[in-house]
């Protein structure tokens, strides 16, 4: 597994510290190592050749440093450079100037009022930009005369090379700060930081590279990697001859009401797409007649009240609780203090999350509980708004894995899986995505994979891969606009190809 730890721009600052320490060297000897090896990096990838007319942008800190002294070495190469400096030498850093003093050939090009335009030239004529105008540096939103040549380098036809982030991606949360830099290829410089994954950052990185360039790694961090698509190859263990159905797991669906019956179909039939031995739904006697189930292999069965619900839940591996169920029925709120109160494996997703709300405060925590949200769910269940959720992603998933003793899937473009000691980032899932449907999907696949006995995070982790890799395996076949919750469904025995052992 690829075991990047993910940094804060904090705890990417005290690496680098760390690096100058243990190494015994300057600021300015690291950023020439990483000068090299980013220049090392594009060459041996050929992202610029012999036939190529390079810019580089460069911001006044650190990050406009590492682009000079790149520009350096393709200049050294007899490859045409030039270099446009956003800012005065006034604001350069020290790292920066010395960065500079290696380009002594090389045109230079300050931009420090907005009226000058002379920049515009110089980017149309590139074939090759390189951004190295803001990395983990980027404090406050973008302003001119940065605004004016980013969006320049936008509308550029060159192949944009940024360096570490594209410039106006915050560090931390991957938010556009007003503005950024579509790249063509990101070089990260040795960790991934949270703001190469989250938010908007997919839509602004084209593909991420990571450079190894010796920062030293400490473990004191909290742990968090990305998580892979090869993390899923072999998870799954083989099915024995001499087995049978209840040894694949007997799952549970409570949900659907009056106009969400699709829900916990959807859900209880991507179980059964997942492996699971029995995937039965549980819906209310009163809803029952709204339900139409095309699927014989998916159980069903309803409840009057709460006097139903032990005896029915006795036998089952795992439950999922929420798809469709609706904000209305107080009885499911019974029904969850007493799904609660047992030791079944649960997964509590859409509108059940509407109810755990006020019941998790007294819930004993023993750690079997999973929780899917989406930013809004998650918003909705802390009583915040979504822009707070969207500003910190990471650590309120964390908090609430803390403080409840539950593993988190928080859903999005980068969903983060966390039981707060260990968190993972899957940044695996399309756009297609975001359509009705593949939130229950993932439910069911999730709650598919507990009923067979994994444990929580493990099953978290897998099951967020598996809809992510169906998500993907939908959309070559349907189209990202066009392919639907059920499609998903119907890309999973692919996907348990790679999962088998
Ligand atoms: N030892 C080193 O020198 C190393 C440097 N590294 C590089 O250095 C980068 C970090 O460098 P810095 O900490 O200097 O930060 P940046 O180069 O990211 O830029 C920060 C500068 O921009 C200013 N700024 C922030 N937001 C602004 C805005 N909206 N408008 C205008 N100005 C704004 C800040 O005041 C600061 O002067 C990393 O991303 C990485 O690329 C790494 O390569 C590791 C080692
Ligand atoms: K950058």
């Amino acid at each position: 597994m690829n075991s990047i730890q993910i940094l804060t721009a904090n705890e990417m600052r005290q690496l680098d510290q760390l690096t100058l320490q243990q190494q015994n060297i300057t600021s300015y000897e690291l950023m020439t190592r990483v000068g090299k090896y980013l220049f090392d990096f594009i060459i041996t990838n050929n992202f610029i050749t012999s036939e190529d007319h390079v810019v580089v942008v460069a911001g006044t800190g650190n990050n406009g440093g590492d682009g000079m002294l790149v520009a350096h070495h393709i200049h050294t190469r007899g490859i045409p450079t030039e270099i446009i400096i956003i800012g005065s030498q006034e604001q350069q850093t020290e790292e920066s100037l010395k960065a500079l003093k290696h380009c002594q050939h090389i045109p230079v090009h300050y931009v420090v009022e907005t009226q000058d335009d002379s920049y515009k030239q110089l980017l149309d004529d590139a074939t090759v930009i390189i951004d190295g105008i803001f990395g983990i540096g980027l404090t406050r939103d973008v302003e001119d005369p940065h605004k004016s040549v980013m969006n320049a380098m936008n509308q550029s036809y060159a192949t944009v090379i940024s360096i570490d982030i594209p410039s106006g991606i915050h560090a931390d949360n991957g938010l556009q700060m007003g503005t950024a830099v579509h790249a063509n290829h990101t070089l990260i410089v040795q960790n991934f930081k949270q703001g190469n994954l989250l938010n908007d950052a997919k839509d602004f990185s084209g593909l991420n590279h990571v450079i190894d360039v010796d920062i030293v790694q400490s473990l004191e961090f909290d742990i968090q990697y990305e998580l892979p698509l090869s993390y899923l190859q072999g998870k799954l263990g083989k099915r024995h001859h001499n087995s049978y159905k209840y040894n694949y797991g007997n799952l549970l669906t409570i949900g659907g009401s009056k106009g969400m019956m699709g829900a916990p179909i959807l859900s209880a039939l991507a179980a059964l797409r997942s492996g699971s031995g029995l995937s039965q739904v549980y819906v209310h006697d009163g809803d029952h007649k709204y339900l139409q189930n095309p699927y014989p292999d998916i159980m069903v069965d309803t409840y009057l009240g709460i006097e139903d619900v032990p005896q029915k839940i006795r036998r089952m591996d795992a439950i999922v609780f929420g798809p469709g169920l609706g904000k209305k029925n107080p009885l499911n709120m019974d029904i969850l203090a007493h799904l609660l109160s047992t030791e079944i494996p649960l997964v509590i997703d859409a509108d059940g999350l509407y109810y755990l709300k006020d019941l998790l405060k007294g819930y004993n925590t023993r750690g079997h509980l999973i929780i899917t949200p989406h930013y809004k769910e998650m918003a909705d269940f802390l009583g915040i708004s979504i822009e707070d959720v969207i500003q910190q992603p990471v650590l309120y998933a964390k908090n609430i894995a803390h403080t409840y003793n539950v593993v988190v899937v928080l859903k999005g473009t980068c969903t983060i899986i966390t039981n707060d000691i260990e968190t993972y980032f899957s940044s695996n899932g399309t756009p297609g995505l975001a359509k009705a449907g593949t939130g229950d999907v993932l439910s069911g696949v999730i709650g598919s994979l507990l009923g067979r006995g994994l444990p929580p995070l493990d099953a978290a982790k897998i099951g967020v891969l598996m809809h992510s890799l169906a998500g993907q395996y939908a959309e070559e076949v349907y189209g990202e606009e066009s392919m639907m919750a059920s499609d998903v469904i119907s890309m999973l025995p692919k996907v348990m190809d790679h999962v088998k052992a």
